[in-house]
């Protein structure tokens, strides 16, 4: 079972406007209410992948009731640890053009509440993979993400995180299966600039061998690197045009794990991965099965190290 983890989900508001005009009024040409938030997006891929997922985290208010109930239709299991003390943020998706973000920083959490989530992943056993996904909210402990690793561990599971800064660079320590950052957040998490492939590959090296198992760098339109072991792959990305790029990291996520979950071999997960990517980079919402299928044909990998 592939459980994943987002501690602070959202309603995705996708809001699309034909010329933004900052200051005055502006009518929406077409908008659209997603449940979001890392891991569910991986969830909602990995289902239609045909991967057995459970989506966990937090939940609350009416926002929450959404999402809820978007995963039910869906036919998705979840089981969210419910909050008191306010609602699932909305993050809203602006498209003019270019795609701009604003996300929410999230309802308070209490301890009370976070030790029910703990409770609830005691559920995790050997064999079981948890895909820790998104932002920490601001009022869990900073080494959060870390307390939970090391509980997952202890009942013998495997874990992927994908977050930035801190809490991705303690996780390495234990043995991620996965992680995934993009070109942008690599460069962040060593504080340097990164200007060429060659950069890219070597900073990947540093989070394998910080403790990472296999290293993806997404790098949006031009492709990913997958890292492991001493051998360095490039993949190109299909042909298509762009709709959406919100959620393509993480349905790259879903195609890996997806892949691998189903018996797949390194390979062909890393294709799975780029595909599922690209194909919600194609579509409105996440990438739907017909379309990663037909990608996935166009693919092609180059071991170029
Ligand atoms: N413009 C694009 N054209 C084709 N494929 C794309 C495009 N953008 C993203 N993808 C696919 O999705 C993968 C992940 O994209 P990206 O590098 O943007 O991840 P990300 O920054 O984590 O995404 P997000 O945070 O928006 O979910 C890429 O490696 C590629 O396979
Ligand atoms: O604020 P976070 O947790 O870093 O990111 C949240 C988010 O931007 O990530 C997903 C796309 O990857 C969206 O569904 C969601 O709105």
């Amino acid at each position: 079972m592939i459980y994943t983890l987002t501690l602070n989900p959202s309603i995705d508001y996708i809001v699309e406007v034909d010329d933004l005009q900052l200051g005055g009024l502006n009518r929406m040409k077409r908008d659209l209410k997603l449940p979001g938030g890392k891991g569910l997006n991986v969830s909602r891929v990995l289902k239609r992948l045909g991967a057995d997922t459970t989506a966990m985290g937090f939940l609350g208010g009416f926002t929450g009731d959404f999402i809820e109930a978007a995963l039910q239709k869906e036919g998705i299991p979840a089981d969210f640890v419910r909050i008191r003390g306010g609602e699932t943020r909305i993050n809203v998706k602006l498209k003019h053009g270019e795609e701009t973000e604003i996300n929410g920083g999230g309802p308070p959490i209490t301890a009370e509440e976070a030790n029910a989530l703990v409770e609830k992943l005691s559920i995790l056993r050997e064999g079981d993979l948890i895909i820790l996904a998104g932002s920490l909210p601001s009022t869990l402990p900073g080494d959060f993400y870390e307390q939970l690793i090391r509980m997952c561990q202890k009942q013998g599971a495997e874990f992927v995180i994908d977050t930035t800064g801190e809490p991705l660079r303690r996780a390495l320590a234990y043995h991620p299966l996965l992680v995934k950052p993009n070109h942008h957040e690599l460069a962040e998490l060593f504080g340097v600039v990164i200007e060429t492939r060659e950069q890219l590959i070597a900073y990947g090296r540093k989070l394998l061998e910080e403790g990472a198992q296999h290293v993806l760098i997404s790098m949006a339109g031009e492709g990913a690197l997958l890292i492991s072991g001493d051998e360095v792959y490039h993949a190109n990305v299909p042909p298509g045009k762009v709709r959406n790029s919100v959620g393509a990291g993480d349905s790259m996520i879903a195609g890996f794990t997806g892949m691998l979950a189903l018996g797949g071999d390194l390979m062909e997960a890393f294709r799975a991965g780029v595909a599922s990517g690209s194909a919600t980079a194609f579509s409105d919402d996440l990438a739907e099965r017909g379309l990663i299928e037909e990608l996935r044909t166009q693919v092609s990998i180059e071991k170029i190290g």
